[in-house]
């Protein structure tokens, strides 16, 4: 598929997603070249007049809305949001995702569990039977990290899968990527997850795990980008 159809088939849920806005919500806005589709249109409404204020999921998605004058306020200020408009990696039939693939998912799981709605929009790749052909993004503490990996792929393996777990590079070749928190992301290559709640729950009883790219229960709604339109998946 050439590069200008992907874009059209993010572009259209983007647009959809905005007829779900209405003035004077609290808005989260995720991370993602999708959710960077929604941000731009959702500028153009700004700028006609739309009276929204949003909290932003990342520091590249608070530069891309300030350039374009939407008004942001923080979850300090603001702790209870309308509606998350988000990308994902992937999307199961229960509405079920995997997110980090930007490397943002702590602060994109903490703003849409602050909203009372999250709507996911997509293009038709990111839809799965089953989670876990993309690697699953964990952020960890940078301390004892190695130790920490190791804990992860022991329960993995718990769970009958034994991909690798690796640390995430910067695309410069650099270093490690670290996260707007400051920590790293590790990839758990593990193909299908059968059991994504248990899973999610023994990760979160890591020590040095931070969060991970699971999101279980989260989403009301998926926007889904087709050649034949946006389908819409719900719960
Ligand atoms: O979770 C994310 C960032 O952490 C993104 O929403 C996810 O990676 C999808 O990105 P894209 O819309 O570029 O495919």
């Amino acid at each position: 598929m050439r590069s200008s159809q992907t874009i059209e088939l993010k572009r259209a849920p983007a647009l959809a997603a905005l007829e779900h806005v209405t003035p004077g919500m609290r808005l989260g806005l995720g991370t993602g070249s999708t959710a960077k589709l929604f941000v731009d249109a959702l500028g153009e409404k700004v700028k006609a007049g739309l009276d929204v204020v949003c909290v932003p999921t990342s520091l590249a998605t608070e530069q891309q809305a300030r350039a374009l004058g939407i008004p942001l306020t923080t979850l300090d200020d603001t702790p209870a949001l309308d509606l998350t408009v988000d990308g994902a990696d992937e999307i199961d039939p229960a509405l079920r995702l995997v997110k980090g693939g930007g490397g943002a998912l702590l602060r994109e799981k903490i703003v849409a569990g602050a909203s009372a709605r999250m709507i996911v929009i997509a293009d038709e790749s990111k839809r799965v039977d089953v989670l876990g052909r993309f690697p699953l993004p964990i952020e960890v503490v940078r301390f004892g990290a190695a130790a920490t990996a190791l804990r992860i792929e022991r329960a993995a393996e718990h769970f009958g899968m034994e991909g690798p777990v690796r640390m995430r590079m910067r695309q410069t070749g650099d270093g490690p990527l670290l996260t707007d928190g400051g920590n790293l992301v590790y990839d758990g290559q593990f193909g299908e997850i059968p059991d994504p709640d248990a899973f999610g729950e023994a990760l979160n009883a890591i020590p040095g795990v931070v969060e991970h790219g699971l999101f279980l229960g989260m989403a009301n709604l998926a926007l889904i980008g087709t050649p034949g339109g946006v389908e819409e998946m719900t719960r």
